[in-house]
């Protein structure tokens, strides 16, 4: 019989606390999103003792081999015959076959590889730009039209060559195969998974965060693990001194358990539960606009540091709307808790209100802690963030996606939004009522839809992921995900 384990880890949408995350003093909103990365691993009695494949179906030459040795000490080997080489995997590989191999010894884990392991990784179309194919299929770029797509669906190009949408691909990877490694080798138990906060779900944070961090060749926030592994949360960081000694090339294996450990007080992160009110949606839209954002975090951080105290003044007001945003959109979420029936009909109310009016009506402002509506703290947020760029001279809400913006802003039903993460000309986000029944005219995602479709100053193509309901990292069936088995399945 074929032995398999599935896991899955969320992508993220950094809502609030872009840079800011980067400081342990300042927390992150962090999203988690319903789109999502699959490992499926397979011991498959027609692969030799002591190899792995690794697959990944939705792209060109996208298969390596490894061979795993267990003397003179644990390494997992690339294959001479690799088309290409894929560090990410290999280092998932290397270090959480030698974590296993410590924690339950050498002979264990060869047992387990008796029957080499076929392990295959698709992410959900959302990670990667769909708008190519939305052209070639004739259909327009709405959420319906996303459906029509296979799941899983092949790019038709290399790795290297794919168009991202900034979902955190490598960190929802990093997570679902490092994760899914440690559950295969009973590691970690598929029971503790199922809770949402446990030894051995910390254990597989750890874990992937150094992996990622590795691959990276940098120690970020981690925001990005974090949602996977979690699920939304409000973040702050690790110090990265906590993965320090391993991150240099005579780290040996035997460090990995004690610095890994979920019990080892030094990963100091901090996470606090978030989740989005009900009946309301977060939309997420690919924006074309041509052009990278790959040194905004240096040169941020250089005009911080070479502004110490105008950055100070900035860094704190931004951190006070932050929270204030957080803390309004946790507060909503009880009021419903609290009065479903009152709370769903003021968000279907607020939908038939046009902007103006919505700042206006207050029946979800029930106490002080809301007296100041969310539209403007959204827009204080963006406004600062703005002013984070222009100080900085770098384009964290450009002109072009500040118009988009405000036009989306505009449209009854809409909470706000800005550019997630490091902001730029990649993403925007968007939180919209979304209530249960709603007249055609009236429903905010269909007016968002009709703007996007219509824009002509730049090309947006909707993604179709909300917030996750699952918190973070999970174990799936294989025949529960819809399009898997057959994403997967040798050709
Ligand atoms: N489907 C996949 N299969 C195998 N490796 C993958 C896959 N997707 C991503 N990777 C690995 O992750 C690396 C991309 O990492 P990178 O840090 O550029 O992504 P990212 O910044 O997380 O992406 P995003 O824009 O989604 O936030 C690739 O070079 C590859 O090694
Ligand atoms: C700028 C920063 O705070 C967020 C980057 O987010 P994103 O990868 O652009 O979604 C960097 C970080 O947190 O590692």
């Amino acid at each position: 019989m074929v032995r398999t384990t599935v896991v899955s880890a969320p992508g993220k949408v950094l809502i609030a606390g872009g840079y800011l995350v980067l400081d342990p003093a300042y927390p992150g909103t962090v999203v988690s999103t319903s789109s999502r990365f699959y490992t499926v691993i397979q011991s498959q009695e027609l692969l030799s003792k002591n190899t792995i494949r690794v697959r990944s179906p939705q792209f060109l030459e996208a298969t390596w081999s490894y061979s795993v040795l267990f003397e003179p000490a644990v390494a997992v080997e690339a294959s001479p015959e690799n088309s290409s080489k894929n560090k990410f995997v290999h280092l998932a590989l290397q270090k959480t076959i030698a974590l296993a191999v410590e924690l339950r010894g050498a002979a264990q884990i060869q047992e387990a590889l008796t029957h080499g392991f076929d392990i295959a990784i698709v992410g959900d179309n959302d990670f990667y730009s769909q708008r190519a194919k939305l052209e070639s299929l004739g259909l327009p770029r709405t959420l319906d039209s996303l459906t029509e797509i296979t799941p899983f669906c092949a790019t038709e190009v290399h790795l290297s060559d794919v168009h991202k949408t900034g979902l955190g691909s490598s960190a929802a990877l990093i997570t679902s195969l490092t994760s899914a490694i440690l559950v295969h080798l009973s590691v970690i138990s598929e029971s503790s998974l199922a809770e949402d906060d446990s030894r051995d779900r910390r254990q597989a944070h750890n874990l992937a965060q150094y992996v990622h961090c590795l691959a990276q060749g940098k120690v970020g926030s981690g925001f990005d693990v974090s949602a996977a592994v979690f699920g939304s949360h409000l973040y702050s960081r690790f110090d990265p001194a906590v993965i320090q000694d391993l991150m240099s090339d005579d780290a040996l294996p035997s460090q990995l358990p004690s610095v890994l450990s979920p019990s080892n007080a030094a990963w100091n992160y901090r996470i606090e539960p978030f989740k989005l009110p009900p009946l309301t949606r977060i939309v997420l839209a690919d924006v074309d606009a041509g052009s990278d954002t790959p040194s905004l975090v240096g040169k941020v951080l250089k005009w911080r540091k070479e502004n110490s105290t105008e950055a100070e003044a900035l860094w704190k007001n931004l951190d006070q709307q932050n929270q204030s945003l957080a803390q309004t959109l946790l507060h909503l979420g009880k009021l419903a808790e609290d009065d479903y029936e009152n709370y769903a009909s003021a968000v279907k109310y607020i939908c038939s209100l046009q902007p103006v009016q919505q700042i206006l009506y207050s029946p979800l402002r029930s106490n002080q802690s809301l007296q100041h509506s969310m539209k403007p703290t959204i827009s204080a947020i963006r406004e600062k963030m703005r002013e984070m760029g222009n100080l900085s001279g770098v384009p964290i809400e450009p002109i072009e996606q500040t118009t988009l913006l405000d036009a989306c802003a505009s449209q009854a039903g809409v909470i706000g939004g800005g550019v997630p993460g490091a902001g730029g000309y990649d993403a925007i986000w968007l939180l919209v009522c979304d209530p249960p029944s709603c007249a055609p005219d009236q429903s905010p995602l269909e007016r968002i839809e009709h703007l996007w479709s219509h824009y002509e100053k730049l090309d947006v193509s909707p993604l179709s992921a909300q917030e996750s309901t699952a918190k973070g990292v999970r174990v799936e069936a294989l025949d529960d995900i819809p399009g898997l088995k057959n994403a997967i399945s040798v050709s």
